[in-house]
């Protein structure tokens, strides 16, 4: 069981270009898809497509067609004030795969919005004992930056694991909190890691060894694990003991909205199911490349996974010891 929560949901509208969008210009579309959305939700179907029960709290209307199509897809909603209208996010993708995404800001959230959406979190999680809460996605306007931190915290101390995947404030709030809020899991993509590490995200991507390098200054300390992921370089993995870099199959992309939701899945599924940690890392690799594989915001069916030509190699960044015998970042 996974818990999602997406506090700031989304209907992605993707608008399919037959040839290379142009600035100022008048295009017309091949085709249009409305699907829901937000990091949580796209979470939760990649969990339904595999099999593996899922609950996502978001907030929305009880009776709104977004949670009966997520319904529909197999996703049990619990839904959550504030219920303003849904907000509507656009893709515009071009036939070589380049992506382009305008996200809106979402309805406004008041305080006592924020403490009813913290307490269907936390009474979810009390009632299906999910084996992870993944919180994901922008926090909707009104909300203070350390929510994440806040909701973490109480998370934590119920006895939960949980994983974050979120930028901008909200990412440098939770990392700053640190101790009861910090996340099990963290999953920054190139630009998000170099926020939070002061790195560049074109050097990541470049360079997955420096990419590790800066996520391991996170791990023990602002994080338990991250899986960094890094685009067309597929993605890193650094915890406790180690850290690896695995490479995707070649994927001719078509959208890479929701690729990075993907690998996140991916590797909490291969958690649940016992892998060690180069098993999980292929598997979030296969699963985001899948992804970047298909239309709009589709999560990836496991029979769209090509996990067997995902090359991984573990990574020596954190073998040179302290005095003392133990990798700096455990110290
Ligand atoms: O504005 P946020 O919350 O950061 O991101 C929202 C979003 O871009 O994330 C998903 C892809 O990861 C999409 O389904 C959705 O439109």
């Amino acid at each position: 069981m996974i818990l999602t929560v997406t506090p700031n949901p989304s209907i992605d509208r993707t608008v399919v270009l037959p040839g290379t969008l142009t600035r100022g210009a008048v295009h017309r579309a091949d085709s249009v898809l409305f699907q829901p959305g937000g990091k949580g939700v796209n979470i939760s179907r990649a969990c339904v497509a595999a099999g593996v029960p899922t609950v996502a709290v978001l907030p929305v209307a009880a009776g709104d067609a977004f949670v009966a199509e997520l319904a529909q897809l197999g996703v049990e909603v619990r839904p959550a004030p504030p219920t303003g209208p849904m907000r509507i996010n656009l893709t515009i993708t071009e036939p070589d795969g380049t992506t382009t995404k305008i996200n809106t800001a979402g309805a406004s959230v008041g305080r006592s919005d924020l403490a009813h959406l913290a307490e269907i979190v936390l009474d979810a999680a009390a009632s299906v004992r999910p084996r992870w809460v993944v919180l994901a996605g922008s926090l909707p306007p009104g909300a203070p930056a350390d929510w994440y931190a806040q909701i973490g915290a109480a998370l934590r101390s119920d006895g939960h694991r949980f994983a974050i995947d979120t930028s901008e404030e909200p990412l440098t709030a939770l990392l700053a909190a640190g101790g009861p809020a910090a996340p099990d899991l963290i999953k920054p993509n190139a630009e998000e890691l170099a926020s939070a590490t002061g790195g560049d995200p074109v050097l990541f991507e470049a360079d997955p060894e420096a990419a590790a390098t800066a996520a391991a200054r996170l791990v023990g300390t602002s994080a338990g694990i991250v899986l960094a992921t890094l685009g067309a370089a597929g993605a890193v993995l650094v915890d406790g003991e180690g850290a690896w870099h695995a490479t995707p199959p070649p994927t001719t992309v078509v959208s890479t909205v929701g690729a990075g939701d993907a690998s996140l899945c991916g590797y909490l599924l291969a958690d649940i199911r016992g892998a060690s940690a180069p098993e999980r890392l292929a598997t979030a690799v296969a699963y985001g490349a899948a992804a970047a594989g298909l239309p709009g915001t589709t999560p990836p069916t496991p029979t769209d996974l090509r996990t067997a030509e995902v090359r991984v190699r573990q990574l020596d960044i954190l073998s040179s010891p302290t005095p003392e015998g133990t990798p700096s970042w455990q110290n």
